[in-house]
């Protein structure tokens, strides 16, 4: 791996430390090479100043002025990049592509299902399964001007203000909104923007909007809203400005030199220069060519898209997984740029309002999330009248299942539906986190020629990273970490946490102890979240103990520390997290507490997902079967009761659905989620009266049974029994509920599809949809152990030559990082996991007799034995046994062929017996 963060042999990043003034006391060096936990933390300072000089010492390479006009410019090729992060960032080798998946093939481990034990599931882990076979189934450097106030409670000292960026969001929520009402404000609706601007303004006019807040006690939801002070600023605004932007664009869609460029970005972001990386990016984009964005978390990926996008004629449609990360980029577009989101949590008026923004070419920018990308309205709208320049897969590696963040709705991600579909003429795709193995998914899927990926080091090396083995008294040694020396000067921190209880056990101990702390996970009210979030932005709360629910997209600068009470899931998911540190290119602190009961707890967890062929089977039968053997007929699946019958998380069925639909063949297509059963009371009109005038009701009089009065009946088969869709069925009742005529009222979420090919034989169907996402359940236990690897391989570094042990510490940990990405996944340290257990097999033959009533597979008891719920096993019912995570520590994969062999044996006793 190619890294020159370390090369002078100091782990402390070439940036001034987080308090310049004056420099912070080195901490204590840890008497062994064993320190207990938060004295194993260290700042070299000695070291500090070394990396700092041989980041000086770097020579800068010139800016290379790029004098091809748009349409034939082809970037150059990856050069030594000059840098004017705050932060070095050390380019990488480009990644040389083997042989795919290849490598995971060979992890083999069995799979299981899933917990459904809100206290015990991680939050916002992802669906994600895995591999193995069969069942049987009984059932840059500094810049002194650019300088931001030190991150120090104790520091009062103000840095000079960085320029007047008058156009530039701040990151305290000034930005370009179209107003948002994403957090069930039924009140508010989207303002008319533009009002009071003048028309002769060109699409690029200046608007301002401002992230409201409602009252200083934090009490009232953040919306966007039309501020008129600022509206007034915007009239105010000297003709003058708009006309230098229109000037600057014009100049760079002439020639996208990079000295038209960087006037651009000053005219507009107040920023001197680009970043590394920033610069190649826009201009591939520009030249017209797909790109892979490959930049550390904060280096400034945004601009990469929002610069082509002033220059564009056509929409930027950027995709993106969650709909804070929506409003997050939404809110630091620059004001010049026009942005608008559609999500599934808006009203439908919000939605029709920013299609309406859309189609009269207000809106430049277009935030969406991938399912949107299935709705038929929304592409045959772009299909007929948008034209889009531009798509951008943010967190593009969610569209590989080898990340540790898959979604199966980026699968619908293909270049070819985004070309033929959109019309997208140039994809950009952007990730801080994606192994080699990852990447050759995302830029095959996207059509991205391998000469197209511009990819730096994925780790900034602003950090010292420290790991301390923990126990028992973890939350303790946290609150001395937090009392010690850098942290208990650092004014803004995070400490990531697994579990959601612990978000608000941790918090309130903290709190008790004096630290200003709260709790945030994803079981938050919107509300309670986005007003924590500001808070801590506003600086009001210091600490946040968060799930991984927090963080992504966050841009504070000033975040001087995060920690990890517990082990992540993979060093994609450190890297992502320990990311929301040292934005503002300072010095930032690091820490992990590692011990062995979470990481047994999350192992057994990454088996969650896991499912057994036969389940496959019987899945794929349900789906394909001859019920609803009609072409174009509506098919659904309540997912509460087929999540039940297939002991399957809702996850898992979605992830096989899509794959049916978007795999090599495409068996299906999926229709939007709905409830699917509707139970519908007549109030004017007779129902044969009504039944005698509109065609959805008679068909719906056909297709009911009446209970008490009131007609019960499955939406997706009336639709299917007139050939309309079930929106119109919908469209109908909701209508008539508007005349008065009826009320009425839905239940049974279900995935909806129609079948456009029957598979051959569900048996080898089932055999290779089970293989895939076996694998890629060893691909996430994977991740883990190595994860851990790299964690226990930084608590021992020997402590005998002259760095601190701090220094080898981040040393260590920025070299499994780097190694990691470059597609040497080490695992060096064997798993945790015992092979063998004396009684093992005995307690299952005696929980299997204890519970005869139900009905096994191997996965479910070795789910069992794990302490992991799943949908027909849940935590509720089923923690209550003697066994339940009695065998954490022994291998999933040993406990389920022992407990193949149990069942085996189980049942031919019973056959004897009964003869
Ligand atoms: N050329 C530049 N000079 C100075 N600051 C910049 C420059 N480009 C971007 N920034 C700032 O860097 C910060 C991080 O940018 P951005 O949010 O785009 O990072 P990112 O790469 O998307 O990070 P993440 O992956 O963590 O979301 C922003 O505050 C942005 O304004």
């Amino acid at each position: 791996m190619d890294s020159d963060s370390d090369s002078d042999g100091s782990h402390v990043s070439a940036t001034p430390p987080r308090d310049p003034f004056p420099p912070p006391p080195r901490p204590p060096q840890p008497p062994s090479s064993k320190p207990p936990p938060p004295v194993s933390l260290k700042v070299a300072s000695s070291s500090s100043s070394s990396s700092s000089s041989s980041c000086h010492s770097k020579p800068k390479a010139p800016n290379p002025s790029h004098k091809a006009p748009i349409q034939s410019s082809l970037p150059p090729p990856p050069s030594p990049l000059f840098t004017n992060l705050p932060f070095r960032i050390c380019e990488s080798k480009p990644v040389v592509f083997s042989s795919s998946v290849s490598s995971f093939a060979r992890l083999r481990s069995r799979a299981s299902l899933t917990t459904s034990d809100e206290k015990l599931k991680p939050d916002g882990v992802d669906c994600v399964v895995e591999p193995p076979p069969v069942i049987v189934a009984v059932n840059a450097p500094p810049k002194p001007l650019r300088r931001k106030p030190p991150n120090l409670i104790t520091d009062t000292i103000t840095s000079p203000p960085v320029k007047p960026p008058v156009f530039r969001t701040t990151g305290n929520g000034e930005g370009n909104f179209v107003k948002l009402n994403l957090n069930g404000k039924r009140g508010k609706k989207f303002p008319s923007k533009y009002k009071g601007v003048s028309k002769s303004r060109s699409s690029y006019a200046f608007r301002g909007k401002r992230y409201k807040k409602k009252e200083a006690d934090g009490q009232g939801e953040s919306l966007l809203e039309e501020d008129s002070d600022l509206q007034k600023q915007v009239e105010e605004e000297p003709n003058g400005f708009i006309s230098s932007v229109e000037d600057a664009i014009l100049a760079v869609k002439t020639e996208a030199s990079d000295e038209n460029l960087t006037k651009l970005l000053n005219l507009v972001y107040g920023y001197d220069s680009f970043r590394d990386g920033q610069l190649q990016g826009i201009k591939m984009v520009l030249g017209g060519s797909s790109t892979m964005l490959v930049l550390p978390t904060g280096a400034g990926k945004s601009l990469c898209y929002q610069v082509p996008a002033m220059i564009f004629p056509g929409i930027t449609l950027v995709v993106s997984p969650l709909v804070s990360l929506m409003i997050d980029q939404l809110k630091h577009l620059p004001s010049i740029i026009k942005g608008g989101l559609l999500s599934s949590s808006q009203r439908p008026e919000e939605a029709t309002e920013t299609l309406r923004k859309l189609k009269e070419g207000i809106i430049k920018v277009l935030f969406v999330s991938p399912e949107r990308l299935l709705n038929v309205e929304f592409l045959s709208m772009f299909r007929m009248s948008l034209s889009v320049s531009l798509v951008v897969v943010d967190e593009a590696h969610c569209v590989s299942e080898w990340s540790h963040n898959f979604r199966p709705s980026y699968m619908r991600l293909k270049a070819s539906m985004l070309f033929s579909e959109l019309k997208a003429e140039c994809i950009l795709a952007m990730t801080a986190t994606a192994t080699a193995m990852t990447l050759q998914a995302v830029m095959s899927a996207l059509e991205i020629p391998s000469t197209n990926l511009i990819q730096k080091s994925q780790l900034r090396d602003n950090f010292e990273l420290s790991v301390s083995l923990s126990g028992a008294n973890r939350i303790k040694d946290l609150l001395i970490l937090m009392e010690s020396h850098p942290y208990k000067e650092i004014r803004s921190i995070i400490v990531y946490c697994k579990f959601q209880y612990e978000t608000d056990m941790i918090s309130k101990y903290l709190r008790d102890n004096n630290i200003n702390a709260k709790g945030y996970h994803s079981g938050l009210p919107a509300k309670d979240r986005v007003r924590i979030q500001e808070s801590f932005c506003s600086n009001k709360i210091r600490v946040v103990v968060a799930t991984v629910a927090f963080g992504m997209g966050l841009d504070k600068g000033d975040v001087g520390a995060v920690i990890h009470f517990s082990v992540p899931g993979s060093l994609e998911e450190y890297v992502q997290e320990i990311g929301r540190a040292g934005r503002d290119g300072r010095l930032s602190y690091c820490h992990l507490f590692y011990d062995n009961e979470t990481y047994l707890k999350l192992r057994s967890l990454s088996h969650s997902d896991g499912v057994d062929e036969y389940a496959v089977g019987k899945f794929l039968t349900h789906v394909f079967s001859t019920e609803t053997k009609q072409h174009e007929k509506i098919s659904s699946l309540v997912i509460e009761s087929a999540s039940l019958k297939f002991d399957m998380k809702e996850e898992v069925m979605q992830t096989i659905l899509t794959h049916l639909e978007l795999g090599e063949v495409q068996y299906l297509r999926m229709l939007p989620q709905l409830n699917v059963c509707c139970t519908l009371n007549f109030h004017k009109s007779s129902p044969n009266t009504l039944a005698a005038r509109n065609t959805i009701v008679a068909a719906i009089l056909k297709k009911s049974h009446v209970k008490q009065g009131l007609y019960v009946f499955d939406i997706p088969a009336v639709a299917s029994s007139i050939f309309v869709a079930t929106t119109n069925v919908l469209a109908e009742i909701q209508t008539l509920k508007m005349k008065g005529e009826v009320t009425y009222e839905l239940k049974d979420p279900a995935f909806c599809y129609t079948i456009l090919k029957y598979p051959r034989e569900i048996c080898s169907l089932s055999s290779h949809l089970t293989k895939w996402l076996t694998e890629i359940e060893s691909c996430k236990v994977r991740k883990l152990d190595i994860m851990s690897s790299a964690a226990v391989a930084a608590i021992n570094v020997s402590n005998t030559s002259e760095l601190s042990f701090g220094a080898k510490q981040t040393m260590s940990l920025q070299s499994r990082i780097l190694d990691y990405f470059n597609g040497d996944d080490k695992c060096d340290t064997p798993s945790k996991t015992t092979q063998n257990c004396a009684f093992l097999r005995a307690d299952i033959k005696v929980f299997l007799q204890s519970n005869r009533q139900a009905k096994f597979t191997p996965r479910a008891i070795a789910r069992i034995m794990h302490g992991v719920g799943s949908p027909a096993f849940p935590n509720s019912v089923w923690s209550k046994t003697h066994f339940w995570g009695r065998y954490m520590s022994v291998d999933f994969r040993v406990i389920m062929e022992a407990a193949q062999t149990e069942l085996f044996n189980f049942v031919d006793r019973n056959a004897a017996l009964a003869t």
